[in-house]
């Protein structure tokens, strides 16, 4: 029997669209995923908690897990490092299992070339507008880095064509429901849903 491997999807798009948000609500809907965590150098925001939201670390521990070759892809965003452990990615798709990251376009590129089965799905706003309004609403950063972080934002959208996938996220639910589809169509493509064709065929 052939060993099936899981399959790393990947959600990315610029700050502020709604990337956690559409994540968390996906895992509240207990889709079959593994959620990889994080690691960064930039503070916890209140009620964020170390091994749970990220990895807290600091420039020097962050630095040495990229010389230790310890990260599936890394990047500096807006003033911070954040980055995969390749380690829990590897072993959970080696054990049949999918992995779901959530990460900024720099790292999701990496992953294309590192690998590039994996499937990549680009979260967009209704508008600029409103991808404004929400980091603005947020209210997590400092003006200067909310303004960073918009900056970085339309540079982020041109990306858009490198994706597998465009999603947009103008209700939570709605995006949830076109990424779920997105899960099960990677499946059926891969053959790996257990429908017997034969059977399919032999209804009159
Ligand atoms: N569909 C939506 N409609 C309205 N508001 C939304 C929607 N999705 C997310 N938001 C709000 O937008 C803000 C930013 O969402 P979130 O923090 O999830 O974005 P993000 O893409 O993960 O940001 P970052 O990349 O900066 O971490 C939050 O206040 C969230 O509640
Ligand atoms: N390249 C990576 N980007 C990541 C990773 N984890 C999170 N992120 C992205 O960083 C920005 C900022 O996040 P925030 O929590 O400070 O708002 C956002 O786009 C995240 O998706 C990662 O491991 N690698």
């Amino acid at each position: 029997m052939i060993e099936e491997k899981g399959i790393l999807f990947v959600l990315s798009g610029p700050s502020g669209v709604g990337k956690g948000t559409v994540r968390k609500a996906l895992f509240e809907n207990n889709i079959n995923l593994q959620y990889s965590i994080s690691a960064t150098t930039r503070n916890p925001r209140s009620g964020e908690i170390d091994g749970v939201d990220y990895f807290f670390k600091n420039r020097e521990e962050f630095e040495m897990m990229i010389k230790e070759n310890k990260l599936l892809e890394w990047a500096e965003f807006v003033g911070n490092y954040y980055g995969t452990p390749v380690d829990y990615v590897k072993e959970t798709i080696d054990s049949g299992r999918d992995v779901f990251l959530e990460i900024e376009v720099q790292g999701a590129m990496q992953v294309r070339k590192a690998f590039p089965e994996a499937v990549l799905i680009f979260l967009i706003p209704p508008s600029l507008e409103e991808l404004k309004n929400r980091i603005i609403g947020r209210g997590t950063e400092t003006e200067e880095i909310v303004k960073g972080r918009l900056d970085t934002a339309k540079v982020e959208i041109e990306m858009m064509s490198a994706y597998d996938y465009v999603v947009v996220n103008d209700q939570v639910d709605k995006a949830c429901e076109r990424i779920e589809a997105i899960v099960q169509a990677e499946h059926y493509r891969r053959d790996r849903v257990e429908i017997s064709y034969k059977k399919l065929l032999e209804v009159e």
